[in-house]
Protein backbone atom coordinates (compact mmCIF):
# COMPACT_ATOMS: atom_id res chain seq x y z
CA UNK A 1 0.00 0.00 0.00
CA UNK A 2 2.70 2.03 1.07
CA UNK A 3 6.00 1.73 0.39
CA UNK A 4 9.42 4.41 0.71
CA UNK A 5 12.59 3.64 -0.83
CA UNK A 6 15.33 5.89 0.13
CA UNK A 7 13.61 8.77 1.20
CA UNK A 8 15.37 11.70 2.24
CA UNK A 9 14.15 15.09 3.50
CA UNK A 10 16.02 18.16 3.18
CA UNK A 11 14.98 21.96 4.08
CA UNK A 12 17.85 24.51 3.24
CA UNK A 13 20.29 23.95 5.61
CA UNK A 14 18.91 20.75 7.44
CA UNK A 15 18.98 17.38 6.53
CA UNK A 16 15.68 16.41 8.36
CA UNK A 17 15.45 12.54 7.11
CA UNK A 18 17.70 10.22 5.29
CA UNK A 19 17.95 7.50 3.38
CA UNK A 20 14.51 6.05 4.65
CA UNK A 21 13.15 2.61 3.35
CA UNK A 22 10.33 0.45 4.25
CA UNK A 23 6.66 -1.00 3.44
CA UNK A 24 3.29 -0.87 4.89
CA UNK A 25 0.81 -3.35 3.74
CA UNK A 26 -3.47 -2.31 3.64
CA UNK A 27 -4.88 -2.20 6.76
CA UNK A 28 -1.33 -2.03 8.48
CA UNK A 29 -0.96 0.07 11.57
CA UNK A 30 2.53 1.77 11.41
CA UNK A 31 4.23 4.03 14.19
CA UNK A 32 7.39 6.44 13.96
CA UNK A 33 8.78 6.97 16.82
CA UNK A 34 11.59 8.80 17.91
CA UNK A 35 12.57 11.98 19.99
CA UNK A 36 12.03 15.40 19.49
CA UNK A 37 13.65 16.54 15.35
CA UNK A 38 14.21 12.80 14.27
CA UNK A 39 12.15 14.06 11.44
CA UNK A 40 9.62 11.78 12.27
CA UNK A 41 6.86 14.62 11.27
CA UNK A 42 8.87 15.79 7.94
CA UNK A 43 8.73 12.06 6.85
CA UNK A 44 4.68 11.82 7.80
CA UNK A 45 4.90 15.26 5.70
CA UNK A 46 6.16 14.17 2.94
CA UNK A 47 3.97 10.94 3.20
CA UNK A 48 1.34 13.02 2.89
CA UNK A 49 2.64 15.99 -0.37
CA UNK A 50 3.07 18.74 2.09
CA UNK A 51 6.88 18.16 1.56
CA UNK A 52 8.43 17.26 -1.72
CA UNK A 53 11.50 15.01 -0.90
CA UNK A 54 15.22 15.47 -2.06
CA UNK A 55 15.95 11.75 -2.27
CA UNK A 56 14.10 8.28 -3.45
CA UNK A 57 10.68 7.46 -3.96
CA UNK A 58 7.49 7.25 -2.24
CA UNK A 59 4.83 5.06 -3.84
CA UNK A 60 0.88 4.81 -2.76
CA UNK A 61 -1.02 1.54 -4.22
CA UNK A 62 2.05 1.48 -6.73
CA UNK A 63 1.94 4.10 -8.13
CA UNK A 64 4.46 6.72 -7.59
CA UNK A 65 4.11 9.89 -5.77
CA UNK A 66 6.91 11.61 -4.62
CA UNK A 67 10.66 11.61 -6.06
CA UNK A 68 12.96 14.18 -6.95
CA UNK A 69 11.59 15.49 -10.28
CA UNK A 70 7.86 14.48 -9.84
CA UNK A 71 5.71 15.16 -7.07
CA UNK A 72 1.71 14.31 -6.57
CA UNK A 73 0.19 17.16 -4.76
CA UNK A 74 -1.77 16.20 -1.36
CA UNK A 75 -5.48 15.95 -2.54
CA UNK A 76 -4.54 13.77 -5.05
CA UNK A 77 -3.24 11.18 -3.21
CA UNK A 78 -6.43 9.67 -0.92
CA UNK A 79 -4.74 10.56 2.15
CA UNK A 80 -6.57 12.15 5.47
CA UNK A 81 -4.28 13.65 7.89
CA UNK A 82 -5.39 14.04 11.55
CA UNK A 83 -3.42 16.58 13.39
CA UNK A 84 -2.48 17.29 17.25
CA UNK A 85 -4.59 20.22 17.01
CA UNK A 86 -7.63 18.57 16.17
CA UNK A 87 -8.05 21.60 13.55
CA UNK A 88 -11.73 21.40 13.77
CA UNK A 89 -14.40 24.14 11.55
CA UNK A 90 -15.77 25.72 15.20
CA UNK A 91 -18.39 26.98 12.82
CA UNK A 92 -20.42 23.51 11.79
CA UNK A 93 -21.69 21.37 13.88
CA UNK A 94 -20.27 18.12 14.48
CA UNK A 95 -22.37 16.22 11.74
CA UNK A 96 -21.00 19.11 9.33
CA UNK A 97 -17.47 18.57 10.30
CA UNK A 98 -17.67 15.24 9.19
CA UNK A 99 -19.51 14.98 6.14
CA UNK A 100 -17.22 17.89 4.83
CA UNK A 101 -15.12 15.82 2.37
CA UNK A 102 -18.26 13.49 1.36
CA UNK A 103 -18.79 15.52 -2.03
CA UNK A 104 -20.33 12.73 -3.62
CA UNK A 105 -22.42 11.36 -1.00
CA UNK A 106 -26.05 11.78 -1.23
CA UNK A 107 -27.93 13.46 1.71
CA UNK A 108 -29.07 9.75 2.77
CA UNK A 109 -25.23 8.53 2.16
CA UNK A 110 -24.05 11.36 4.42
CA UNK A 111 -26.84 10.86 7.28
CA UNK A 112 -25.43 7.08 7.18
CA UNK A 113 -22.04 7.53 7.31
CA UNK A 114 -21.90 10.33 9.86
CA UNK A 115 -24.24 8.02 12.20
CA UNK A 116 -22.21 5.05 11.39
CA UNK A 117 -18.63 6.96 12.54
CA UNK A 118 -20.32 8.91 15.23
CA UNK A 119 -21.09 5.20 16.54
CA UNK A 120 -17.42 3.74 16.10
CA UNK A 121 -15.45 7.15 17.83
CA UNK A 122 -18.21 6.50 21.00
CA UNK A 123 -20.20 9.70 20.07
CA UNK A 124 -23.13 8.14 19.01
CA UNK A 125 -26.20 11.20 19.29
CA UNK A 126 -23.31 14.50 19.01
CA UNK A 127 -24.65 15.51 15.67
CA UNK A 128 -26.04 18.61 16.11
CA UNK A 129 -22.91 19.61 18.73
CA UNK A 130 -20.38 21.98 17.98
CA UNK A 131 -16.72 21.71 18.33
CA UNK A 132 -16.86 24.46 21.65
CA UNK A 133 -18.99 21.88 23.40
CA UNK A 134 -17.06 18.99 23.59
CA UNK A 135 -14.11 18.04 25.37
CA UNK A 136 -10.28 18.14 24.02
CA UNK A 137 -11.14 13.87 23.44
CA UNK A 138 -14.14 14.13 22.04
CA UNK A 139 -13.32 16.72 19.96
CA UNK A 140 -10.35 14.57 18.50
CA UNK A 141 -12.62 11.18 18.17
CA UNK A 142 -14.70 13.83 15.90
CA UNK A 143 -11.17 14.93 14.04
CA UNK A 144 -11.03 11.07 13.70
CA UNK A 145 -14.21 10.48 12.08
CA UNK A 146 -13.78 13.10 9.74
CA UNK A 147 -10.63 12.09 8.25
CA UNK A 148 -11.88 8.61 7.89
CA UNK A 149 -15.47 9.55 6.44
CA UNK A 150 -14.56 9.17 2.70
CA UNK A 151 -12.46 6.08 3.60
CA UNK A 152 -8.90 7.02 2.22
CA UNK A 153 -6.59 4.53 1.43
CA UNK A 154 -4.32 5.96 4.02
CA UNK A 155 -4.54 7.72 7.45
CA UNK A 156 -1.63 9.84 8.93
CA UNK A 157 -1.71 10.67 12.65
CA UNK A 158 0.26 13.73 14.08
CA UNK A 159 0.85 13.26 17.50
CA UNK A 160 -2.95 13.05 17.60
CA UNK A 161 -2.98 12.52 21.21
CA UNK A 162 -0.68 15.07 22.53
CA UNK A 163 -2.97 17.22 23.76
CA UNK A 164 -4.94 15.29 25.84
CA UNK A 165 -3.93 14.18 29.35
CA UNK A 166 -2.00 10.98 30.16
CA UNK A 167 -4.74 8.38 31.09
CA UNK A 168 -6.85 9.56 28.16
CA UNK A 169 -4.46 9.14 25.81
CA UNK A 170 -3.36 5.75 26.51
CA UNK A 171 -7.41 4.50 26.44
CA UNK A 172 -7.56 6.36 23.23
CA UNK A 173 -4.74 4.62 21.09
CA UNK A 174 -6.07 1.26 22.29
CA UNK A 175 -9.41 2.55 21.21
CA UNK A 176 -8.35 3.98 17.67
CA UNK A 177 -6.42 0.89 16.80
CA UNK A 178 -9.84 -1.22 17.05
CA UNK A 179 -11.65 1.50 15.06
CA UNK A 180 -9.10 1.62 12.57
CA UNK A 181 -9.26 -2.36 12.52
CA UNK A 182 -12.77 -2.10 11.68
CA UNK A 183 -12.24 -0.04 9.44
CA UNK A 184 -9.53 -1.96 8.05
CA UNK A 185 -7.68 1.62 7.51
CA UNK A 186 -4.20 1.81 6.44
CA UNK A 187 -2.52 4.29 8.81
CA UNK A 188 0.77 5.64 10.05
CA UNK A 189 1.04 7.68 13.30
CA UNK A 190 4.25 9.85 14.40
CA UNK A 191 4.67 9.51 18.53
CA UNK A 192 7.44 10.40 20.67
CA UNK A 193 5.35 8.07 23.60
CA UNK A 194 6.42 4.23 23.01
CA UNK A 195 3.35 3.72 25.00
CA UNK A 196 0.87 5.08 22.78
CA UNK A 197 2.93 2.70 20.02
CA UNK A 198 3.41 -0.09 21.82
CA UNK A 199 -0.70 0.12 22.09
CA UNK A 200 -1.29 0.85 18.31
CA UNK A 201 0.93 -0.27 15.89
CA UNK A 202 1.54 -3.45 13.81
CA UNK A 203 4.93 -2.20 13.31
CA UNK A 204 7.13 0.43 15.05
CA UNK A 205 9.89 2.79 13.08
CA UNK A 206 12.25 3.89 15.53
CA UNK A 207 14.03 7.02 14.15
CA UNK A 208 17.24 8.92 15.05
CA UNK A 209 19.06 12.17 13.70
CA UNK A 210 16.71 11.80 10.23
CA UNK A 211 17.59 7.45 10.10
CA UNK A 212 15.07 4.60 10.41
CA UNK A 213 16.79 2.49 12.53
CA UNK A 214 14.34 -0.55 12.87
CA UNK A 215 11.26 -0.59 11.02
CA UNK A 216 9.87 -4.28 13.20
CA UNK A 217 7.02 -5.04 15.55
CA UNK A 218 7.32 -4.02 19.04
CA UNK A 219 8.17 -7.34 20.71
CA UNK A 220 10.95 -7.57 18.73
CA UNK A 221 11.86 -3.71 19.10
CA UNK A 222 12.16 -4.70 22.70
CA UNK A 223 13.86 -7.90 22.57
CA UNK A 224 16.05 -7.53 19.60
CA UNK A 225 17.08 -4.01 19.37
CA UNK A 226 19.72 -3.59 16.64
CA UNK A 227 21.75 -0.79 18.25
CA UNK A 228 22.25 1.00 21.43
CA UNK A 229 20.04 3.84 20.77
CA UNK A 230 17.24 1.49 19.78
CA UNK A 231 17.70 -0.87 22.89
CA UNK A 232 17.97 2.76 24.73
CA UNK A 233 15.04 4.50 23.49
CA UNK A 234 12.42 1.36 24.05
CA UNK A 235 11.87 0.51 26.96
CA UNK A 236 14.45 0.51 30.68
CA UNK A 237 17.06 -0.82 31.00
CA UNK A 238 20.93 -0.08 31.56
CA UNK A 239 24.01 -1.11 30.18
CA UNK A 240 26.36 -3.17 31.85
CA UNK A 241 30.07 -4.04 30.78
CA UNK A 242 31.63 -7.23 30.06
CA UNK A 243 34.04 -9.06 28.34
CA UNK A 244 34.02 -11.93 25.87
CA UNK A 245 35.67 -14.75 27.27
CA UNK A 246 34.17 -17.80 24.79
CA UNK A 247 31.15 -17.08 26.96
CA UNK A 248 30.43 -13.32 28.38
CA UNK A 249 32.28 -13.22 31.98
CA UNK A 250 30.39 -10.34 33.69
CA UNK A 251 32.70 -7.64 35.77
CA UNK A 252 30.12 -7.19 37.45
CA UNK A 253 30.12 -10.51 39.56
CA UNK A 254 26.70 -11.26 38.15
CA UNK A 255 27.85 -14.41 36.92
CA UNK A 256 28.42 -15.83 33.22
CA UNK A 257 26.10 -16.22 30.49
CA UNK A 258 26.67 -18.23 27.19
CA UNK A 259 26.46 -15.04 23.62
CA UNK A 260 25.27 -16.25 20.44
CA UNK A 261 28.26 -17.67 18.61
CA UNK A 262 27.34 -15.97 15.47
CA UNK A 263 27.01 -12.45 16.84
CA UNK A 264 30.90 -12.25 15.60
CA UNK A 265 32.64 -10.99 18.61
CA UNK A 266 36.17 -12.22 19.36
CA UNK A 267 38.04 -13.89 23.00
CA UNK A 268 39.09 -10.24 25.12
CA UNK A 269 36.61 -8.14 23.40
CA UNK A 270 34.92 -5.21 25.68
CA UNK A 271 31.02 -5.07 25.37
CA UNK A 272 28.22 -4.01 26.86
CA UNK A 273 24.92 -5.71 27.98
CA UNK A 274 21.35 -4.88 28.69
CA UNK A 275 19.66 -5.33 31.38
CA UNK A 276 15.83 -4.67 31.81
CA UNK A 277 14.04 -4.41 35.06
CA UNK A 278 12.57 -7.51 34.41
CA UNK A 279 15.27 -9.64 34.09
CA UNK A 280 16.55 -8.81 37.80
CA UNK A 281 14.70 -11.03 40.11
CA UNK A 282 14.55 -10.06 43.71
CA UNK A 283 15.37 -13.54 45.29
CA UNK A 284 16.11 -13.29 49.17
CA UNK A 285 17.79 -16.53 48.61
CA UNK A 286 20.41 -15.32 45.83
CA UNK A 287 23.88 -14.61 47.69
CA UNK A 288 24.08 -12.00 45.16
CA UNK A 289 23.36 -8.57 46.67
CA UNK A 290 22.37 -4.77 45.85
CA UNK A 291 21.71 -2.23 47.77
CA UNK A 292 18.61 0.15 47.24
CA UNK A 293 19.54 3.35 46.45
CA UNK A 294 16.39 4.94 44.61
CA UNK A 295 12.51 3.44 44.71
CA UNK A 296 9.08 4.12 42.90
CA UNK A 297 6.21 2.42 44.19
CA UNK A 298 4.02 1.49 41.11
CA UNK A 299 0.83 -0.32 42.42
CA UNK A 300 1.43 -3.39 41.96
CA UNK A 301 5.11 -3.59 41.51
CA UNK A 302 8.25 -1.40 43.11
CA UNK A 303 10.81 -0.27 40.72
CA UNK A 304 13.92 -0.27 42.70
CA UNK A 305 17.41 1.49 41.73
CA UNK A 306 19.84 -1.38 43.03
CA UNK A 307 23.55 -0.51 43.48
CA UNK A 308 25.88 -3.79 42.63
CA UNK A 309 27.96 -4.54 45.42
CA UNK A 310 30.81 -5.58 43.28
CA UNK A 311 33.49 -4.37 40.72
CA UNK A 312 32.54 -0.90 39.56
CA UNK A 313 29.45 -0.38 41.86
CA UNK A 314 26.94 -0.21 38.59
CA UNK A 315 23.47 0.25 39.17
CA UNK A 316 20.53 -1.57 37.76
CA UNK A 317 16.88 -1.25 38.03
CA UNK A 318 14.75 -4.30 38.70
CA UNK A 319 10.72 -4.32 38.94
CA UNK A 320 9.96 -6.21 42.12
CA UNK A 321 6.02 -7.12 43.30
CA UNK A 322 4.95 -4.79 45.88
CA UNK A 323 4.83 -6.46 49.36
CA UNK A 324 8.72 -6.91 48.52
CA UNK A 325 8.88 -3.80 50.46
CA UNK A 326 12.42 -2.28 51.37
CA UNK A 327 13.67 0.65 52.32
CA UNK A 328 16.74 3.30 51.12
CA UNK A 329 20.04 1.64 51.86
CA UNK A 330 18.89 -2.09 52.22
CA UNK A 331 21.03 -5.09 50.94
CA UNK A 332 18.69 -7.56 48.99
CA UNK A 333 19.94 -10.84 47.23
CA UNK A 334 19.21 -10.72 43.35
CA UNK A 335 19.65 -12.95 40.23
CA UNK A 336 20.01 -12.30 36.66
CA UNK A 337 17.50 -14.00 34.82
CA UNK A 338 18.68 -13.68 31.06
CA UNK A 339 17.20 -15.40 28.48
CA UNK A 340 18.36 -13.73 25.53
CA UNK A 341 21.14 -11.18 26.05
CA UNK A 342 21.42 -8.37 23.79
CA UNK A 343 25.15 -7.30 23.29
CA UNK A 344 26.60 -4.40 21.71
CA UNK A 345 30.43 -3.17 21.11
CA UNK A 346 31.81 -1.10 24.32
CA UNK A 347 32.03 2.72 23.44
CA UNK A 348 34.02 3.22 26.46
CA UNK A 349 31.17 5.37 28.07
CA UNK A 350 29.45 2.49 30.41
CA UNK A 351 30.86 2.12 34.11
N1 LIG B 1 10.05 23.86 7.85
C1 LIG B 1 11.29 23.61 8.29
N2 LIG B 1 12.34 24.37 7.90
C2 LIG B 1 13.59 24.10 8.32
N3 LIG B 1 13.92 23.08 9.14
C3 LIG B 1 12.92 22.30 9.59
C4 LIG B 1 11.55 22.51 9.19
N4 LIG B 1 10.78 21.56 9.79
C5 LIG B 1 11.63 20.80 10.52
N5 LIG B 1 12.90 21.24 10.40
C6 LIG B 1 14.09 20.63 11.03
O1 LIG B 1 14.20 19.29 10.59
C7 LIG B 1 14.57 18.40 11.65
C8 LIG B 1 13.50 17.34 11.86
O2 LIG B 1 12.32 17.97 12.34
P1 LIG B 1 10.92 17.20 12.51
O3 LIG B 1 9.89 18.20 12.89
O4 LIG B 1 10.67 16.37 11.30
O5 LIG B 1 11.26 16.25 13.73
P2 LIG B 1 10.27 15.52 14.74
O6 LIG B 1 10.93 14.23 15.06
O7 LIG B 1 8.92 15.44 14.17
O8 LIG B 1 10.32 16.49 15.98
P3 LIG B 1 9.10 16.91 16.96
O9 LIG B 1 8.68 15.66 17.67
O10 LIG B 1 9.77 17.91 17.86
O11 LIG B 1 8.05 17.49 16.08
C9 LIG B 1 14.79 19.30 12.86
O12 LIG B 1 16.16 19.61 12.94
C10 LIG B 1 13.98 20.54 12.55
O13 LIG B 1 14.54 21.68 13.17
Amino acid sequence: MLSLNNVSVAYQKTQAVQNVTFELGVGQIGCLLGPSGCGKTSLLRAVAGFEKIAEGQISLRQQLVSAKHSHVEPEKRRVAVVFQDYALFPHLTVAQNIAFGLHEYTRAQKFQRVTELLMLVGLPGYERRYPHALSGGQQQRVALARAMAAKPDLLLLDEPFSSLDAELRDDLAKELRVILKHENTTALMVTHDQNEAFAMADVIGVMDQGRLMQWTDAYALYHRPVNRFVASFVGDGVFLSATIDNNIKLNSGLGVFPINPESGFKQGDKVVFLVRPDDIIHDDESETLAKVVDRSFQGSHILYQLELQHVGHARVLCLALSHHDHQLNELIGIRLDLEHLIVFKDNGDVA
